[in-house]
């Protein structure tokens, strides 16, 4: 697995996901998420792996410990470098979710990273309040969340950039803190609200970063893409 900014192909179908990477000659580290994944299955794995490129799937899975143990068995075979699951599952589900993903990775195959998601970078400390009765500031109920997918064996969590030096300060530095909400400078927010730009995250502690629609939304995907890279790696 690279460290190289996660682009999120969040399309309606293959055909403007190769469209989208011709723009690329390089290997990537992209993410599948549930848009794609649900229109086409995971074929749709097999073929940007097929290209050489690293590969997050990202299907957010919550559910009873029996269920999740068995689909992450399952896509265990795919291949992919990264998997998750919600962290509000509860330790027992992210245990069951481990379990599967290495009883289902083929021998001698490399198991994915597991990681849990805490709160969605969608959410705000207001909104976690009033609609999910978590009366917590955000950062405490983030490191909750962070240090229970630790207790569970996970190895880290999706955060927003801001709660990521808290995490590693306290579940250690080799304890997965993988970004979403990236906006370069000035960028349209969209409907993210804990947002950062990729050098404000290097400098707070990201361990990745997850790009969209700054990059797939640009009118020049490459040059969106190299400017996330430079401004990630402090060129
Ligand atoms: O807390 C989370 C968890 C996952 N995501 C996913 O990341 C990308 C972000 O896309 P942008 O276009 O850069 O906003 C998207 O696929 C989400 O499903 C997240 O944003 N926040």
């Amino acid at each position: 697995m690279n460290n190289k900014p996660i682009i999120a192909l969040d399309f309606p179908g293959e055909h403007e996901v190769f469209h989208f990477l011709q723009h690329f000659q390089e290997p990537l580290f992209v993410k599948i998420g549930m848009e794609l994944y649900l229109q086409e299955g995971p074929d749709i794995v097999r073929k940007v792996k097929e290209q050489g490129h690293d590969i997050f799937l990202d299907l957010k899975l919550h559910d009873i410990p029996n269920t999740v143990k068995s689909a992450m068995k399952g896509l265990a075979h795919l291949g992919v470098d990264l998997v998750n699951v919600h962290a509000a599952g509860g330790i027992q589900m992210m245990e069951a979710a481990l379990e599967g993903l290495e009883a289902g990775t083929p021998v001698g195959k490399k198991r994915a990273k597991l990681i849990a998601v805490t709160q969605l970078t969608s959410t705000t400390e207001e909104q976690m309040k009033s609609e999910q009765q978590i009366h917590l500031s955000l950062l405490e109920s983030v490191l909750h969340y962070a240090k229970i997918a630790k207790q569970a064996q996970l190895d880290g969590v999706v955060c927003s950039v801001h709660e990521a030096k808290m995490i590693a300060n306290e579940c250690g530095e080799e304890f997965l803190r993988v970004t979403p909400g990236i906006r370069l400078a000035g960028g349209d927010v969209h409907d993210q609200k804990r947002i950062a730009t990729p050098d404000g995250a290097r400098a707070d502690g990201s361990s990745l970063i997850v790009v969209g629609r700054a990059i797939t939304g640009s009118r020049d995907p490459l040059a969106a893409y190299k400017e996330v890279c430079s401004l990630w790696e402090g060129n």
